[in-house]
């Protein structure tokens, strides 16, 4: 069995790695025989085995015509492009400039997220919680840092990971 038919995958489901063969097309939890753990590092989708089982974020939501619900706590019917969404948020990221205080400061007051009153804070989450972008997003993110704009089908975000 050699090690180029294998590949790491994330279990949606578990939340956990699980090694895939993509020759004879079966799953594993366990490491397969003859793969050392230098093998194992080596291989496609490694990442997913130092993959934390949660992480803890805050996100500034702007939403948009596009929205899947334009309405927010800030505005009733939210007719914005989603174009200038994006450039108010590239607004914000700027001003932002990696501080967290600046960060929680313009989310409570832009945010269309409920979230706003708590500074943008979505508290501790794991896989299969949020849209899909948005946690494949946060994820990749270290803790401290901001993402970019991030697309979902609330609106378009700015995510900073705590946790
Ligand atoms: O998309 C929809 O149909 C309505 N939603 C979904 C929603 C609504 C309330 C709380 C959480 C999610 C939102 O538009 C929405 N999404 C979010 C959201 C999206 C990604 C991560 C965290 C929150 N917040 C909101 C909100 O109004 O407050």
């Amino acid at each position: 069995m050699h090690m180029s038919q294998w590949e790491i995958r994330m279990s949606g489901s578990r939340g956990v790695p699980y090694f895939y063969n993509s020759v004879t097309k079966t799953s594993v939890w366990e490491t397969p025989e003859g793969l050392t753990r230098e093998d194992v590092e080596k291989l496609p989708g490694a990442e997913y085995l130092t993959r934390p089982a949660k992480v803890r974020a805050s996100h500034l939501l702007v939403k948009h015509s596009g929205s899947r619900n334009p309405s927010s706590w800030r505005e009733a019917k939210i007719t914005r492009s989603k174009a200038e969404a994006i450039e108010i948020l590239q607004g914000y990221k700027t001003q932002i400039n990696g501080s967290h205080e600046k960060f929680a400061q313009l989310a409570k007051e832009f945010s269309d997220c409920s979230s706003a009153r708590k500074g943008g804070d979505l508290g501790a989450f794991g896989p299969g919680q949020m849209q899909k972008p948005f946690e494949d997003a946060t994820f990749a993110l270290k803790i401290g840092e901001t993402s970019d704009v991030v697309e979902t089908d609330s609106g378009v975000h700015l995510i900073l990971r705590t946790e």
